[in-house]
């Protein structure tokens, strides 16, 4: 199907990034639509994250152009970005002691003014979201005092209550257990085809890929080797392009999609 202009979200077009002089991505040409969930694959280094940062601002490209909804991503003010943009960073730190609450709290202040407190709305869309993702029963804690998997519990509920059109999440649940993996990753694709949410995900687990996103783009060496439909493009032979491993994709009638097995080539 033809995607309206309207439906597109990014373009970015032969996009580079350097880091001081290390170039990490080169030639990125990418359109992405709304309402889709897109997993972004990779070997370590590959520049997923930073291919994330400039979706979301917090990189700025040294070549080539990126837009967002039709308008330079470099001429939308910050605030505007980040009450359409959450992303959950790949290690969310927060420094002082506040509690989980007061962290998930923190997604509302974009949608604040400067001296305005969180309105009645805004407890409920707390509420709801901290029950949702299951940390509404440490909600006093010290975020500090929280295991590597509750941290990205509460970052992706800080994020969900950004309410944003997009959520960026970087590696976000590589410290959950399966059953916190898959029914956070079903609870956010419930929200892709219920309400329109687009989603950009760094993620590692090719067996998590295949079950959440829509389309996939692969990267190596801060290049786009393959992208598109996650059906199309998760083939062995890409797989083993990326990776370097030898790979198997095989439908799986039990979790109803495609899974992965992969090995080591012979010596
Ligand atoms: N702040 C930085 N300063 C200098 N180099 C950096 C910085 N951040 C990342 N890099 C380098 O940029 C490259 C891409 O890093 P990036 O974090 O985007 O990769 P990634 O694909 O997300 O990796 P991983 O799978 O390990 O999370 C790497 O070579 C990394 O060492």
């Amino acid at each position: 199907m033809d995607r309206t202009t309207s439906d597109i979200l990014w373009q970015l077009e032969q996009v580079d990034f350097s880091y001081k002089d290390q170039p990490v991505l080169a030639e990125i040409d990418l359109t992405l639509s709304s309402g889709k969930c897109y997993g972004i694959l990779g070997p370590n280094g590959s520049g997923k994250t930073t291919l994330l940062d400039l979706l979301c601002g917090l990189a700025a490209a040294d070549k080539g152009e990126i837009r967002y909804r039709e308008t330079l991503l470099k001429q939308w003010q910050a605030r505007e970005l980040a009450q359409r943009i959450a992303l959950v960073p790949q290690d969310f730190q927060v420094r002082f002691g506040f509690s989980v609450r007061e962290v998930v709290e923190m997604g509302r202040h974009p949608h604040l003014g400067r001296f305005s407190s969180l309105t009645e709305q805004g407890h409920a869309l707390v509420d709801a979201v901290m029950a949702e993702m299951g940390v509404d029963g440490f909600a006093t804690r010290s975020v500090t005092r929280l295991s590597g998997g509750e941290k990205q519990r509460v970052a992706v509920a800080r994020a969900l209550v950004q309410d944003p059109e997009v959520l960026l999440l970087d590696e976000a649940t590589s410290n959950l257990d399966i059953y916190h993996s898959l029914s956070i990753l079903a609870l956010i694709h419930r929200r892709v085809v219920g309400q329109g949410l687009t989603v950009v995900a760094a993620i590692h687990d090719l067996n998590l890929a295949a079950y959440f996103c829509d389309e996939l783009i692969f990267l190596k060496n801060g290049r786009i080797i393959c992208q598109g439909p996650t059906d199309e493009v998760l083939r062995p032979h890409v797989i083993e392009e990326v990776y370097g491993v030898e790979a198997q994709v095989r439908e799986d009638a039990f979790s109803a999609c495609n899974q992965v097995s992969y090995r080591l080539p012979a010596a």
